[in-house]
């Protein structure tokens, strides 16, 4: 779906924002991008889309290079960017309007999403609040029905109740034939809604895990005395989290926000641990 191999890019060739960066996505998973804030999620995304351009390297979304921005390969995918902008028309004039440049548009299914997000049909969509303007996207964009769907930090303006909404809504959205990306620097917001993770640091994909792997490879766990076998520590008022090898098997949750602080800390020890640890997706660190 998405191979993006040796990329460099920089929006100015003194500073580059990424070097030899890796990553391959495949359909049927929904992947959580992770990243500090300025660590180049959005450009990452921008240049799979084919709105940013490699000045080295290869990016090739649907087999064919993204910046060539092919019609057939536009209309396969979807971008919903962080900053939505909506016209002064009604929902229903823009569904009009634009729906028939991806073939594959689901009119019932935007209907079942707009009611689950409480959006009404028949509103002028720049007289909505930022939040109703966020949800009606959202529900363009997984009606839209694309092999690729690329959600830029989608939560963002979201109150509580509409991010349990677009949890369930995303999930239920899921086929073998699609590919959702979304990032965020709200780990939270992606808590049980993403079946892989990627995270973005220093200039590359640091990791490109499935979450049923690392569940099965690693223990999250708090703990009242310091570990000193643990492959990443971190204090609480209580003692300290920490991540384990997990040496029983069994696996169990995986504290997303847990493994993000640790991969951008560079803890060694799970570095080289995960280093060690085949994945299915891709070699990662
Ligand atoms: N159009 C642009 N021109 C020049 N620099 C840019 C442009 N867009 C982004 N940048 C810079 O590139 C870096 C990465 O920005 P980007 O928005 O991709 O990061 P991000 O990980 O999405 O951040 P955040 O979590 O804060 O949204 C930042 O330092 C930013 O200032």
């Amino acid at each position: 779906m998405v191979r993006i191999r040796n990329l460099h890019f920089g929006y100015s060739r003194k500073r580059p924002l990424f070097q030899n960066l890796n990553l391959t996505l495949e359909r049927g998973h929904i992947y959580g991008l992770l990243g500090k804030n300025g660590a180049g999620k959005s450009t990452l995304l921008k240049n799979i889309v084919g709105l940013a351009f490699p000045q080295a390297g290869t990016c090739e979304v649907l087999g064919q290079p993204a910046g060539k921005r092919l019609p057939a390969v536009l209309a396969d995918l979807f971008f919903l960017p962080e900053e939505v902008y909506v016209p002064a028309v009604t929902a229903a004039n823009f569904v009009a309007h634009t729906a028939g440049f991806y073939p594959k548009f689901d009119h019932q299914a935007l209907n079942h999403y707009l009611s689950e997000f409480e959006v009404p049909n028949e509103a002028v969509l720049n007289k909505l609040s930022f939040g109703q303007q966020k949800k009606f996207m959202i529900a363009f964009a997984l009606a839209a029905n694309t092999s690729l769907l690329v959600l830029d930090e989608p939560t963002n303006g979201l109150d509580i109740p509409s991010k349990v909404q677009f949890r369930k809504i995303v999930a239920s959205a899921l086929t073998e034939e699609r590919c959702v990306v979304v990032s965020t620097h709200q780990v939270r917001d992606l808590d049980s809604l993403i079946d892989s993770v990627l995270v973005l640091h220093g200039q590359r994909v640091v990791l490109n895990a499935d979450l049923g792997e690392l569940a099965e490879r690693l223990r999250f766990a708090s703990v009242s005395e310091p570990d000193e076998t643990a492959l990443y520590s971190e204090s609480s008022l209580l003692g300290s989290h920490v991540i384990q090898p997990n040496r029983g098997g069994v696996p169990g949750r995986v504290d997303l926000e847990l493994l993000f602080n640790a991969l951008v800390s560079e803890a060694p020890a799970l570095t080289e641990y995960l280093t060690q640890t085949q994945f299915s997706h891709e070699p990662v660190l």
